[in-house]
């Protein structure tokens, strides 16, 4: 068998209906249940059900063989797991953003808030730039707003939390969008099962393309 941990949140749905596309479908899913492991129909797929930050941790302990999580996650956890298909779905970037009339000033010292620490700190000390990071877990872009921050490191998709908050975009960091994901070992020890499951997510890909 193998078992994938699939993100729940804004990407479940178009996780659960390109898996269903490639012939997986799972008994008794619906989002409002609270149940946490769902089957698939032949028994081959078990699919828990975690918030989208777990995922790459189930994925890298082994909890699970594969995982269906966003490259913002996946880039914050840092893990040792493979990253082998791009889903194309929950696309959105990663960007420094402030308030427009407090440009970045990449000369002093700068306090980031961010939901991905790890992710804003490689971005500046990639640049050389001496930041301290406040780990917020939501609403982040209030944090400019109330002189919490400097800027603030987050995810935009269509850009109306930023217009609405009178922030800006100063850098895009990234491109993200939903990934599948595999632990190595698995990759290896369960080939057989592993290479038809990705073979068939391959073919709804390039179907979409
Ligand atoms: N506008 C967006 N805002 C946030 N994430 C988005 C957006 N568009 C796509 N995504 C992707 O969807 C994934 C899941 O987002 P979601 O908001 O459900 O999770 P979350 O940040 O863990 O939520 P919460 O902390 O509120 O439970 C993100 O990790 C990201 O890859
Ligand atoms: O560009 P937009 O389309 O406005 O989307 C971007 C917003 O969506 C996300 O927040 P989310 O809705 O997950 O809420 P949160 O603030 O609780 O993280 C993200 O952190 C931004 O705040």
């Amino acid at each position: 068998m193998l078992t994938i941990a699939l993100a729940k949140g804004r990407t479940a749905k178009d996780s659960i209906a390109l898996l269903e596309q490639a012939g997986i479908r799972f008994n008794n899913f619906h989002e409002e249940s609270r149940k946490l492991i769902f089957y698939d129909q032949t028994k081959q797929v078990k699919m828990l059900f975690v918030k989208a930050v777990d995922v790459p941790t189930y994925v890298e302990q082994g909890a699970a063989d594969l995982g269906i999580v966003g490259k913002d996650n996946i880039l914050e956890s840092n893990g040792h797991f493979y990253e082998l298909l791009d889903l194309k779905f929950g696309q959105c970037k990663m960007v420094v953003a402030g308030l427009k009339e407090k440009p970045l000033r990449t000369t002093s010292h700068l306090t980031i808030a961010s939901k991905y620490p790890v992710i804003a700190e490689k971005y500046f000390l990639e640049k050389d730039i001496q930041i301290e990071t406040i780990k917020l877990n939501g609403s982040v872009e209030l944090a400019p707003l109330i002189g919490l921050s400097d800027v603030i490191v987050d995810i935009v998709e269509t850009g109306r939390t930023l217009r609405e908050n009178g922030l800006v975009i100063f850098d895009e960091i990234e491109a993200i969008s939903t990934r599948l994901i595999v632990n190595k070992a698995s990759f290896a020890l369960k080939h057989d099962l592993m290479t038809p499951f990705i073979n068939q997510i391959k073919t709804v890909l390039e179907v979409k393309q």
